[in-house]
Order: C-alpha cells, then sequence, then structure tokens
C-alpha cells in the first residue's frame, strides 16, 4: 500500500479476531510508533502489549478497577470482556517528565498519541485492523497502578490489533479543506 492510499483510506475496524500481528509484523509496528515526532528526543512512552493470557491479565485489571470504583455488575461483566474483543490489546503510555522546560507535557502526550496512530497506521497497512479505544480505564489510578506506570504517567490509549472480522465499507472521505482557513 503506497503512503497517500493509507493516508487516504486508514480506518477503524471495531470487530477483531485472530489472529494477532506476528512477530515480524509486530516489530513493524512497534518500529512506527518510536518513529513518531518527538520534541527533544524524550521517547516519552511505553507499549505494553497484551496478548493470549496476556488480555486475561489486562481483564482482571478493569475487573478490578470498576470494582474500586463502586460499579454496578453490569459494568463489571462489560469490563471483564473488554480486552477479549481483540487477538492484541497494546495499551500506550505518555510517560512525561515535567522538568524539561523547552518540552510542555502536553507535546510528550501528543508524541505517545502520535504513537497510536502510527501503529494503527502500520497495522492497516499490512492489512490487520485496529481501533484506538480509552474509556474510564485509560483515567483510572487503580489501572496505573496495576500496570506499576508512575503517578505522572498517562494511558493516551489502549489499541485493540487483530485480524478484521468483517470487511469494512470504506467510509465516505471528509473535504478537509472545510476544516482550513487562510491567515
Ligand atoms: C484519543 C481517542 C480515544 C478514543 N476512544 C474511543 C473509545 O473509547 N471507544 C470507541 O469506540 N472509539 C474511540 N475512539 C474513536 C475510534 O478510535 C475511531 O476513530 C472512531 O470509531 C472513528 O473511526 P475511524 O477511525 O474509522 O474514523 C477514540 C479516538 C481517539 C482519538
Amino acid at each position: 500500500m503506497d503512503a497517500l492510499t493509507l493516508l487516504l483510506t486508514r480506518q477503524s475496524c471495531p470487530r477483531l479476531v485472530a489472529p494477532a500481528p506476528d512477530d515480524a509484523q509486530l516489530k513493524v509496528i512497534l518500529d512506527a510508533a518510536a518513529r513518531v515526532p518527538d520534541h527533544g528526543g524524550l521517547a516519552p512512552w511505553e507499549f505494553i502489549i497484551a496478548t493470549g493470557e496476556g488480555l486475561n491479565r489486562l481483564a482482571d485489571v478493569f475487573v478490578a478497577a470498576a470494582t474500586e470504583a463502586g460499579e454496578d455488575d453490569d459494568f463489571i461483566a462489560k469490563a471483564a470482556n473488554m480486552p477479549l474483543r481483540a487477538p492484541m490489546v497494546i495499551t500506550v503510555v505518555a510517560k512525561t517528565r515535567s522538568d524539561i522546560k523547552k518540552v510542555p507535557e502536553l507535546e510528550q502526550q501528543l508524541s505517545a498519541g502520535c504513537a497510536v496512530m502510527a501503529m494503527q497506521q502500520a497495522a492497516f497497512a499490512q492489512g490487520l485492523g485496529g481501533i484506538w479505544r480509552t474509556g474510564s480505564f485509560a483515567f483510572d489510578e487503580t489501572v496505573n497502578k496495576a500496570l506499576g506506570l508512575d503517578d505522572t504517567d498517562q494511558i493516551v490509549g489502549f489499541l485493540y490489533l487483530g485480524t478484521p472480522a468483517i470487511e469494512m465499507p470504506l467510509k465516505p472521505q471528509k473535504d478537509g479543506s472545510t476544516f482550513a482557513r487562510y491567515l
């Protein structure tokens, strides 16, 4: 797939099944993430890969967080199933530093966000599917602790990856110029 076709046809796929990205595909996905714009070369990211049993461990983390938050049984049951909606989930964490004056933390989080997008694009370009999700567990102290994150870390996405279960019709193209203006 050429670069412009990728940029102009990328879309999310919420229905994902096995197989997960294989080792070679995953390497491309992670290398694409490590290639994103990164002010100051801080590499302010961490990619936590869950597949196989790891998905059950992530489900346990979500259940613990939902329980701790006092959610009802329906939500807890939903939480237990969330990571099982794909054969691989990569939790992308912005590991920001506040002591670097020339690189505000927002820029570091944006770089981590770019990493999510780069990974989704790298998956898509290899014929895989993916969807970037967040939800309350991206902003949850219990989840952060269970994943061994620091207080200053911020989860910017759970990237669900796998093989598209269905062929997604191409969404209509939005006209980008409608969001633009000249100064
Ligand atoms: C930061 C961020 C968080 C998101 N969180 C969710 C989410 O929790 N659940 C969801 O269904 N979609 C979420 N989305 C939207 C999907 O990733 C996706 O972009 C959307 O379904 C539109 O599909 P498209 O990418 O094919 O245009 C999020 C997108 C972004 C950028």
